[in-house]
């Protein structure tokens, strides 16, 4: 089976929080998008909200000049599922997280879509395979998983499933790069990346909670103050590079005689430090990183942190919080 290579008309079932998100951004690049939701009025009522919050984002410099004009040329609310999919190149199902919706929805938007027409589920954590079981030639469906704000998060984890068809993943890549955003190919397990990784943390997070050991306010702050202020530009793996691998490996150790195996230090860490791969210090760690580069990366890293920093005072504290 072959898929379209061109994406130019789009449709977005359910239009919601994410859904929104996502149909403002391909509306604003230019893609006509049908609006499906439960009924004509429901995608309505979103298709005025979302132009009158294109205007605000516009009116804050959020967006672009002319960008609420543009969402609101290219949007339009369409009576029901099958009448938003019927001529689309490209669908984005964004409905609610139950397997049992998801895989109605999949079906009827499969079976009133073009054949070569390329499905992508926002889906937060069901495994694309479970999914695909409902999608009528599975070939050109896929997880195309925005972050929230859609219009704002650079990030958008791309997921094949066992039957996706390569060209799929190459022409939903091209859209999203398109669209403005950073996409990464990451493989069909629940939760996917990222998901799995900001679970975990939540679970940690609430479980010192309920030790009584700090308050979810407590926390947030620390965590927004310090290493997830550094997560804003580096991943785990090049902070840990940075950092030192032996020094995670001996905290490692130390959590593990108080909170048991999930703190166990990982095999893998292990053995890279046995091999006296400390990271950055010992000219090499977990990432390929070039050693002729280690000044400059570290010059980097401190003009970044210091300019988050000033940022951050700049756009002063969160209200409410
Ligand atoms: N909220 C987030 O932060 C976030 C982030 C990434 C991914 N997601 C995922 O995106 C998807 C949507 O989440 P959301 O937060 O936008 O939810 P939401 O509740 O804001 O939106 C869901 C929309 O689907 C509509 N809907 C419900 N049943 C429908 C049906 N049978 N046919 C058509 N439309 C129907 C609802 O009326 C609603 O407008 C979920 O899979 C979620 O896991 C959410």
């Amino acid at each position: 089976m072959t898929v379209t290579a061109n994406i130019s008309t789009t449709a977005v079932v359910g239009s919601g929080y994410m859904g929104g998100g996502i149909a403002q951004v391909l509306a604003l690049g230019g893609h006509p998008v049908r609006l499906a939701d439960i009924d004509r009025e429901t995608a309505e009522r979103a298709r005025i909200r979302l132009i009158r919050q294109a205007e605000d984002f516009e009116a804050r410099g959020l967006m672009p000049v002319g960008a609420a004009d543009t969402i609101g040329k290219n949007l339009s609310a369409a009576d029901s599922i099958e009448d938003a999919v019927v001529g689309a190149d490209y669908i984005a199902e964004a409905a609610p997280e139950t397997l049992r919706v998801k895989l109605d929805i999949l079906q009827r938007i499969s079976q009133s879509a073009r054949i070569d027409a390329i499905i992508g589920t926002n889906t937060s954590a069901i495994p694309i395979g479970e999914l695909a079981a409902a999608v009528v030639n599975p070939e050109r469906f896929l997880g195309v998983h925005w972050m929230n704000p859609a219009p704002f998060i650079p990030g958008v984890e791309l997921i094949p499933g066992p039957n996706t068809a390569p060209e799929a993943i190459d022409v939903a890549e091209a859209l999203i790069v398109k669209s403005g955003k950073i996409p990464a190919r990451v493989a069909d397990t629940p939760g996917f990346v990222a998901n799995r990784l900001q679970f975990a943390l939540y679970k940690e997070a609430m479980r010192i909670v309920e030790e009584g050991t700090a308050t979810p306010a407590q926390i947030d702050a620390v965590v927004s103050n310090s290493f997830g202020f550094r997560l804003a530009l580096f991943g785990p793996f090049a902070i840990g590079d940075m950092a030192g691998l032996d020094v995670y490996e001996a905290a490692y150790r130390t959590l593990e005689t108080a909170y048991g195996d999930r703190f166990s230090p990982p095999e893998s860490l292990t053995r890279i430090i046995k091999n006296g791969d400390l990271g950055l210090k010992s000219g090499r760690g977990i990432l390929d990183i070039d050693a002729a580069e280690t000044e400059a990366l570290l010059a980097y890293r401190d003009h970044a942190y210091a300019r988050l920093s000033q940022l951050r005072v700049e756009l002063g504290k969160a209200p409410g919080l």
